[in-house]
């Protein structure tokens, strides 16, 4: 900072006492230093004049200024932590601002012909630029400067990401809404404009709260919410170009979305209406404090680096050789005709595990015909692994993939530093591994929007599950992503227990953050269904369809924290072995899982479950139809083929992370990238030692059946609550056994409305729980309430 100072001081001289200066700076290496320096004029000595010389006469003239602003900001946050500009975004500004501001400079210099005097406000950079565009172009190469500056403004501001205000519409119906009924405006709480602020970073909302007029009335509605089935999907094929390759490949990333078209929440319900904050107020209140930035909580945290992954020097490339190439070419149409199959053209395409010899057949000959020599022809070509694809979707081509002899290592680390991967601009993106045609695949998990993974022992799905994870923690603060892990295996996922504070969710009562007991497995799943349906009530208030629209509301300052709403992470919950489960839980695993599949994609949570065994007993239809996305690593038999992939190919994979993906009815074969135990292990240390939260994220209280009859004994009515009463009166009132309701209208914490509610039950007010359902109200109206208080009291 003090280096900033002094060269802020030397530049700012060096404008007025620059020229004087010059011939010092000139001779300041021939002539004795004394001498120079006494004779000097720049306030910062012989250095600061020299310094300046070359900053501002050689290079970028009153741009200069910039480079002290920079570093300045840079001491700030090196030595306070204080980034009252976003450092990086504030330093490429001002880089451009000294170049831009020297060629603007330097055309002005150059077209009023006052290089003797005025060249110290161009710098040489600024007048050398625009002397050679000069001669080049006359007056156009003002253009050439106004088109830079342009094109930096479209990278800068992030053009794509310009929400534009639809005043038409906007305006319309804001004064038809005035002018019809003008108490209609104030008939909805979803804005909720004003509050003091409350959240921990920065004050969110200062503007007085204008009271709604009428009683929460979605409170009946909430319970329907989230018991409703699901929408119908309509699925899109979003595409990223690949810079890497330098031709424009596209990736698919087969992904379901809820559709657009539809009015109607995940759930099934219309979300309410909204009521709209006037634009102006509303920027008033962002231009005042900023948007919200939930990466505040942990304003230090640094994402891991690649540094941390290793490079594997060997077999980066899959090194297929010509002769491998021709011998294997030759054996198919050998083989081929020896079926009297004739073809007319084969070609091969090399991947990182195996080769797609795509052939052409001649014409007359019937894919079925070769579809139905497929066992024989893999006989032939005699190699393990081989499988047929006829026809190639969307190509009048058969294809036959046979594995490399020397297979590529496709390293995490290559993948991770990917600009497919670094540029992705999905929610939760995954790197699932290379393709056939040596393209990264990679794919939103928010959009699979669950997904089902399966292999036999030993064939790459712990490794799978890792990259998976490794993805996610690389790409997402921790205060946007939580992991729920559930490793009954109770080794397998024992590393991330370091990321517990950072990106781990819990049960509030549990010691251990990764989830290996089955009991407790169940009621983590129940919790997360409650969690599920408190989000789908936070949402409806908001009148958003979704976890994005409902952070992107929160995150422009226009849902009010004080009324429970928050910003909500994504919940990724990872089971791995769900075969184990099964067995010794069934059905009381099964439905929630099937529930949470069915209902939580659009409330930010998603399942990645995975199997060894992909029996049918374990991958049940109700799971099954709940995941459209599967993954499959090598099985043993065909039919756990057809199980997990509703069609064969899986046993023919020749393991070490080779896999197949199914989404969307495409079938892709992939190539798993590696991760070691060692990387995850210095990931999850990088991670671990940072500053994280003081807990894990608090998943809610779940009591499980046997559970709460247990409570329901222990709850000593002697010992009531001091707003027992009341809660009782508001749940009669609302005719609603729920705890959120307690919570939110007596402004309690989820722990306190929890045990009220125990306490209602045990007092005969509301019924048993049933799951993620409201308990039922056992009391009518006031009047019975009333006597049953006061002989509670009389006890
Ligand atoms: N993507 C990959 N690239 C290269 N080798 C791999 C890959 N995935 C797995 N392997 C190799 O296969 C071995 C077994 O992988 P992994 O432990 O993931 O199997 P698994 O299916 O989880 O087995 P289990 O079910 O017994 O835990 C790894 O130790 C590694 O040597």
């Amino acid at each position: 900072m003090l280096l900033a100072i002094g060269l802020l001081i030397a530049f700012a001289s060096y404008m007025t006492t620059g020229a004087d200066d010059q011939s010092v700076v000139g001779s300041a290496l021939s002539e004795p230093l004394v001498d120079s320096g006494a004779e000097t004029r720049n306030w910062a000595g012989l250095v600061g004049a020299y310094i300046a010389h070359v900053f501002v006469f050689r290079w970028f003239g009153i741009g200069a200024m910039a480079l002290p602003l920079v570093l300045l900001l840079a001491g700030l946050k090196l030595s306070t932590g204080a980034e009252p500009f976003p450092l990086r975004r504030t330093t490429i500004g001002l880089l451009f601002t000294a170049l831009w501001s020297s060629l603007v400079c330097g055309y002005i210099v150059l077209v009023t012909n006052s290089a003797e005097t005025a060249s110290v406000w161009s710098g040489g950079i600024g007048y050398e630029v625009n002397s050679a565009l000069y001669s080049l172009f006359g007056w156009g190469s003002l253009a050439f400067i106004g088109f830079g500056l342009f094109l930096f403004l479209v990278y800068f501001i992030d053009i794509q990401n310009i929400r534009l205000p639809s005043f038409p519409t906007d305006l319309f119906t804001r004064r038809s809404n005035a002018g019809s009924n003008p108490a209609n405006v104030d008939t909805d709480e979803d804005e909720e404009p004003a509050a003091e602020p409350v959240a921990p970073v920065r004050p969110m909302y200062t503007r007085p709260e204008p009271q709604p007029a009428v009683v929460d009335e979605h409170d009946d509605e909430v319970i329907d919410a989230v018991s409703a089935t699901p929408q119908p999907i309509q699925s899109i094929q979003a595409t990223e170009s690949l810079p890497t390759t330098g031709v424009p490949l596209t990736v698919k990333s087969n992904v379901d979305v809820p559709n657009a078209s539809t009015d109607t929440t995940e759930s099934g319900v219309t979300p309410a209406p909204t009521y709209e904050p006037d634009p102006f107020e509303e920027d008033d209140l962002v231009a005042q404090h900023g948007l919200y930035d939930s990466t505040l909580d942990l304003p230090q945290y640094q994402y891991p680096t690649s540094e941390l992954l290793t490079e594997y020097q060997n077999n980066q490339r899959a090194q297929v050789s010509s002769d491998e190439l021709t011998a294997n070419k030759e054996r198919i149409e050998n083989t081929l005709r020896n079926f009297g199959i004739r073809i007319d053209s084969i070609q091969a395409s090399i991947g990182p595990t195996v080769t797609l010899y795509e052939i052409v057949p001649a014409e007359g000959v019937r894919i079925s015909k070769i579809k139905s020599l497929e066992d024989d022809i893999a006989l032939n070509l005699a190699a393990l692994g081989i499988r047929i694809i006829a026809p190639m979707p969307g190509m009048g081509t058969i294809g036959i993939e046979v594995p490399n002899k020397n297979r590529e290592m496709v390293s995490m680390r290559s993948v991770i530093t990917s600009d497919i991967f670094n540029n992705s601009k999905f929610e939760l993106p995954v790197v699932l591994g290379k393709t056939i045609s040596n393209e990264i695949y990679v794919a939103d998990l928010a959009k699979m929007p669950h997904l089902l993974m399966a292999g036999a022992t030993g064939q790459g799905k712990s490794v799978g599950l890792n990259v998976l994870l490794t993805s996610l923690i690389y790409k997402k603060h921790p205060s946007q992503l939580k992991l729920v892990l559930v490793d009954p295996k109770k080794v397998e996922l024992t590393l991330f227990n370091k990321l517990e504070r950072h990106f781990l969710a819990k049960l509030p009562d549990s010691d251990e953050p990764i989830i290996t007991d089955t009991k407790k497995v169940v009621n983590t799943l129940n919790s997360l269904c409650i969690e599920m349906d408190n989000r789908y009530n936070l949402l409806k208030e908001a009148g958003c369809r979704n976890l994005k629209e409902y952070n992107a509301k929160f995150t422009r300052r226009k849902l009010n924290p004080e009324k429970g709403h928050r910003y909500l992470p994504y919940i990724v919950l990872i089971i791995d072995e769900l075969a184990d489960l099964m067995m010794t839980a069934g059905k009381e695993v099964e439905q929630p899982i099937a529930r949470l599949a069915q209902l939580a994609r659009a409330i930010g949570i998603h399942l990645v479950v995975a199997t060894q065994r992909p029996s049918v007993n374990v991958i049940t239809g109700l799971i099954k139809a709940n995941f459209p996305a599967r993954l499959s690593f090598k099985v043993t038999s065909k039919i756990d083929s057809r199980t997990i992939l509703d069609t064969g190919g899986a046993e023919q994979l020749v393991g070490m992370g080779d896999m197949l993906l199914s989404s969307n009815s495409d079938l892709i074969r992939l190539q798993c990238p590696f991760v070691d135990t060692d990387e995850i292990e210095g990931i999850c240390e990088f991670v671990g030692n940072q500053r994280g939260y003081d807990d894990a994220y608090a998943l809610p209280e779940f009591v499980g059946d046997d559970g709460g009859q247990g409570e329901e004994k222990d709850v000593d009515l002697d010992n009531r609550d001091p707003m027992f009463d009341e809660a009782a009166r508001l749940i009669v009132i609302h005719q609603q056994g729920s705890t959120s309701l307690i919570q939110r209208k007596l402004k309690l914490g989820y722990n306190r409305a929890g045990r009220l509610i125990d306490q209602l039950e045990a007092a005969r007010i509301v019924g048993p729980f049933e799951g993620s359902k409201a308990r039922d109200v056992l009391v009518s109206d006031l009047t019975m309430l009333e006597e049953m208080l006061k002989r509670l009291k009389g006890d």
